[in-house]
C-alpha cells in the first residue's frame, strides 16, 4: 500500500464497518476528503440494505453533494435535531481524541452534527495522529467569525498571544474564504503551552464576541480511526484504548472494485 488515499479508505471502512448499524436511520456526512469513502463504503453490501429508509444529513455544501451524488435520501439537521452516528475527518487528533478541524472551514456545521449525534466517529489517515494539537497540523485554530467582527476578533487573538492570526484568503477568488454559511475564517496559530489544554483554549476563543464557531472539537469523538500506509488502520477510544483494526475486508471490497 503507498498511497495516502487508500489509508484514508481504509480508515474510513473500518469505521463504517463498526460503528454504522442497520437500525440507525440518520447518518452525520463530514467533510473533506476522506469523508467520500464513508460514502463509497455505505453505497455497498451490507449497508446499502439499510439506506431505503435513511438519512443522510451534510456539514455543508461538498457533503450534500456527496450524499445526492451518492443517490441517498438527503434530509438536514433542523428536521434531525438528533443523529445516530456522525462520521467525519480531522486536521489533527491528540491523545484525548481532541481535534482540530476547519481545514476546509466546515467546523460550524461539523461541531453540530458531532454535538446533535449519539455516536460522533473520526476517521483520517495516519498523518493526523498526534500527542498534542498542533505538533503536526501547523496552519492553526480554524475560527468562524462574523465578517464584520473579523479585525476585532483578529485583535483580540493577538492580545490572547496569538503571533499571526491570518484571515483565510481565496485562493481562485479575490478576498476571503466565505464559508457555507456566509462567515469568514481566522486560522490562529497557538503555543504549545496553549494547544496542551484545548478544552480552556476553546472555551477563551469561543467567548470572544464575534466567534461563531472554533475547530477544537473537545471531548467529542467517540473514536477515531486512522489508516497507515502499510495497510494497517489503528482504532483509538475516548477512554484510551489503542487497537489495530483488520482492514482486510475493505481491502477485499475495495480491490473487487465495489465503488460507488
Ligand atoms: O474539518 C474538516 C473540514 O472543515 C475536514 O473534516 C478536515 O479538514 C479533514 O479533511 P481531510 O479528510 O481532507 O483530511
Amino acid at each position: 500500500m503507498a498511497v495516502i488515499s487508500d489509508a484514508k479508505r481504509l480508515a474510513a471502512y473500518a469505521a463504517v464497518d463498526e460503528h454504522v448499524k442497520p437500525q440507525h436511520k440518520v447518518i452525520g456526512i463530514g467533510s473533506g476528503s476522506t469523508v467520500p469513502y464513508v460514502v463509497e463504503r455505505l453505497c455497498q453490501p451490507p449497508h446499502n440494505n439499510s439506506n431505503s429508509d435513511r438519512w443522510y444529513i451534510p456539514t455543508g455544501f461538498q457533503s450534500k453533494e456527496l450524499i445526492v451524488k451518492a443517490g441517498l435520501n438527503l434530509g438536514d439537521v433542523d428536521q434531525f435535531p438528533t443523529i445516530d452516528v456522525t462520521i467525519d475527518g480531522a486536521d489533527e487528533v491528540d491523545d484525548e481524541l481532541n481535534a482540530i478541524k476547519g481545514g476546509g472551514a466546515c467546523q460550524l456545521r461539523e461541531k453540530v452534527l458531532a454535538e446533535a449525534a449519539t455516536h460522533f466517529i473520526i476517521v483520517a489517515d495516519s498523518r493526523k495522529d498526534s500527542k498534542i494539537l498542533g505538533h503536526a497540523w501547523k496552519q492553526g485554530v480554524p475560527i468562524e467569525v462574523a465578517p464584520f467582527a473579523w479585525a476585532k476578533v483578529f485583535v483580540n487573538l493577538q492580545k490572547m498571544g496569538c503571533e499571526n492570526p491570518a484571515l483565510r484568503m481565496g485562493k481562485m477568488k479575490a478576498g476571503p474564504v466565505v464559508t457555507d454559511n456566509g462567515n469568514f475564517v481566522i486560522d490562529a496559530v497557538f503555543s504549545e503551552s496553549y494547544m496542551r489544554d484545548p478544552a480552556e483554549l476553546l472555551h477563551r476563543i469561543k467567548m470572544l464576541t464575534g466567534v461563531l464557531e472554533v475547530g477544537l472539537f473537545v471531548g467529542m469523538a467517540e473514536a477515531a480511526y486512522f489508516g497507515y500506509p502499510d495497510g494497517t488502520v489503528l482504532a483509538r477510544w475516548q477512554d484510551g484504548r489503542r487497537q489495530k483494526v483488520d482492514a482486510s475486508k475493505g481491502l477485499e471490497i475495495a480491490a473487487q472494485g465495489k465503488k460507488v
